[in-house]
């Protein structure tokens, strides 16, 4: 049994608290359908997510089976399903493997064969059986919808909570769906919640929410509706409604909302009597309660979102091309002015020249190689770094706030954060080390680097790590994958300016700006890794002091603990809009 007694849900709004969910009393038995109706607007998705625990109530109190959710712990994540209005499979990837994942991640199974037999008996639930091969982005609206419900249905959860599941589908499409919606719940007593701005097949559902302005004005058998409303037809009901105050509608429901929850009750004995309703009767109940699904360990949801990760990468060959011309056109750009950074640098003669006319033109000669060299060296290790940062910051922009609402409702279904951030950072790791050594071995193939070249990739990688670190932590941050992306491109747009590698800044504005510019302490850190004579020539050239290499080392890796934690940070955080 599903009870809610007088629970609000309440925001502030120009500083004056507005309950968007006004003092809802309700019970839903086991085995019940029920449709959550009411106009665009009267708070229908806002009950729902109460209901859920994703807009936590501010006053009453929801009952779970006797369990207080308010006090006692919450829902367990395989007891309920929600299927939002957004959907929540990715395109690339077939209903099978959509299913699968979603198994994998939210019940543990036994044995490939348990996993098998569930993911077999979703699809004939839902009647998908003959789609299970065909990817997400070519299904029909209606097959999408089905598919939201199997996703949900893999933990046989006892409330399924449907958010507008049959909105923008053809007449047939939407009977279809709710006769499936019925269907489930007359499944082992689950309670199925629909929320739907349809008044059609109202006769399917058990009992009918009418909501106004965020009050319930009527909760009872269908059948009764229209005589409760004073109507002939249902479509009557809604402007009904507006005759009459919500405060005026709450009251005369709390009137009479006995006598209606007496008639269905009987309706629903009559049902059970008649056999159309099983309802598993209460040592059965508590049996089954007792072997609730277990959500799987940390491993297991790791290694099916990184593989799942992979597969969606390899299938959206635009992706896979874009990452492949980055990783061969930026190294090849770079090697474009590799040239003048080979040249050799005289040094000066150690005899004196004879006359000063020749020492001064000795001189200049030596000055030129070293500012065509110094130059050449100190702009190739720049332009690497901003290629990796550039690099970086297209690696994770869009990385979680691109699947955000995917994310979310996974979360709901008890996807940990760490598991998910972990399998991002892994994932990412692969491309920043393909991307940083690659860029630093064919560069160094075409003008060999003059100095440490281990030093050199070293902050090659790190530049590169930053950089996908704090676009990720964006990531997690925004609310939308528009800004995190926006946001990056400025990051990484203000790296060459401010590095001091071109022009230096002004020391006052420079003290303020260095510690944040990742780009400054890989160049700097990549410059000191240079031969003696080569350092002497850049040094000549640039006007912004270097660093020394180990401040420059721990710097970056503060920055890529900084983008971690901002993205542990974000991900943890409920962004469910
Ligand atoms: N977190 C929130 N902060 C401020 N306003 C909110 C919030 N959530 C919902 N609202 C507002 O509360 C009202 C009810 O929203 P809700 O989405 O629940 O309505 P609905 O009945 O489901 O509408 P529709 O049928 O159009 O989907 C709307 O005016 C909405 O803008």
């Amino acid at each position: 049994m599903l009870e809610l007694q007088d629970v609000c849900f309440t925001i502030q709004k120009d500083g004056e608290a507005v309950n968007l969910v006004d003092r809802a009393s309700i019970k839903v038995p086991r085995g019940h359908f029920m449709a959550i109706v009411g106009p665009s607007g009267c708070g229908k998705t806002t009950l729902l997510k109460t209901i859920a625990g994703l807009n936590p109530e501010s006053e009453g109190a929801l009952f779970w089976e006797g369990r207080n959710l308010s006090e006692d712990a919450d829902f367990e994540p395989s007891e309920i399903g929600y299927v939002p209005q957004f959907s929540v499979a990715y395109d690339p990837l077939t209903v099978d493997e959509s299913i699968e994942a979603a198994t994998r991640l939210r019940v543990k199974t036994n044995n490939a064969e348990d996993l098998d037999h569930r993911i077999d008996r979703v699809l004939e639930e839902t009647g998908m059986t003959g789609f299970a091969d065909r990817q997400v982005k070519v299904l029909s609206g209606g097959q999408k919808r089905r598919l939201g419900l199997a996703m949900e249905l893999v933990s046989d959860p006892k409330l399924l909570l449907c958010d507008e599941v049959t909105s923008g589908l053809d007449p047939r499409s939407e009977r279809e769906i709710v006769r499936l919606l019925h269907e489930l719940s007359r499944r082992e007593g689950r309670i199925v919640l629909s929320v739907t701005h349809s008044l059609a097949h109202l006769e399917l559902y058990d009992s009918i929410l009418v909501l106004h302005e965020g009050r319930v004005a009527y909760h009872g058998p269908p059948e009764l509706m229209n005589h409760y409303f004073s109507v002939h037809d249902t479509e009557e009901v809604y402007p009904k409604l507006a005759t009459q105050s919500s405060e005026q509608w709450h009251n005369s429901w709390a009137k009479h909302r006995d006598a209606y929850y007496g008639k269905l009750e009987k309706g629903r004995a009559k049902a059970i009597a008649a056999g159309t309703l099983h309802v598993p009767q209460k040592a059965a109940e508590s049996e089954e309660d007792s072997k609730q699904l277990k959500t799987p360990g940390f491993f297991t949801q790791l290694s099916t979102l990184l593989s799942r990760r992979w597969r969606i990468f390899f299938r959206d060959k635009g992706q896979v091309f874009l990452q492949l011309a980055i990783l061969i056109c930026f190294p090849l750009l770079v090697t474009l002015f590799s040239d003048k950074a080979s040249d050799n640098i005289k040094t000066l003669s150690d005899s004196k020249q004879e006359n000063f006319i020749d020492e001064y033109k000795e001189q200049q000669m030596v000055r030129q190689d070293q500012v065509k060299v110094g130059s050449a060296v100190s702009g190739i290790i720049m332009f690497q770094v901003i290629l990796l940062s550039l690099m970086g910051s297209n690696n994770s922009a869009r990385e979680i706030a691109g699947e955000r609402p995917i994310f979310e409702k996974e979360k709901f279904g008890g996807l940990r954060p760490s598991a998910y951030l972990a399998s991002k950072v892994a994932f990412l790791a692969c491309l920043v080390l393909a991307q940083s050594v690659w860029m630093g071995v064919f560069v160094n193939f075409f003008g060999q680097f003059r100095g440490d070249f281990g030093q050199h990739l070293i902050f090659l990688l790190l530049i590169n790590g930053a950089m996908t670190a704090i676009c990720l932590g964006i990531s997690a941050m925004m609310r939308t994958a528009e800004q995190a992306s926006l946001l990056s491109i400025y990051l990484v747009g203000f790296q060459l300016p401010l590095s001091g590698a071109v022009l230096a800044l002004p020391e006052h504005i420079e003290q303020f700006t260095r510690p944040f510019i990742s780009a400054y302490w890989a160049w700097s850190g990549s410059v000191e890794s240079l031969e003696d004579k080569v350092l002497s020539a850049v040094k000549s050239v640039i006007d912004t002091s270097l660093t020394a290499q180990n401040a420059c080392l721990y710097t970056l890796g503060l920055h890529i603990g900084l983008g971690l934690l901002a993205s542990w940070i974000g991900t943890r955080r409920h962004q469910w809009d």
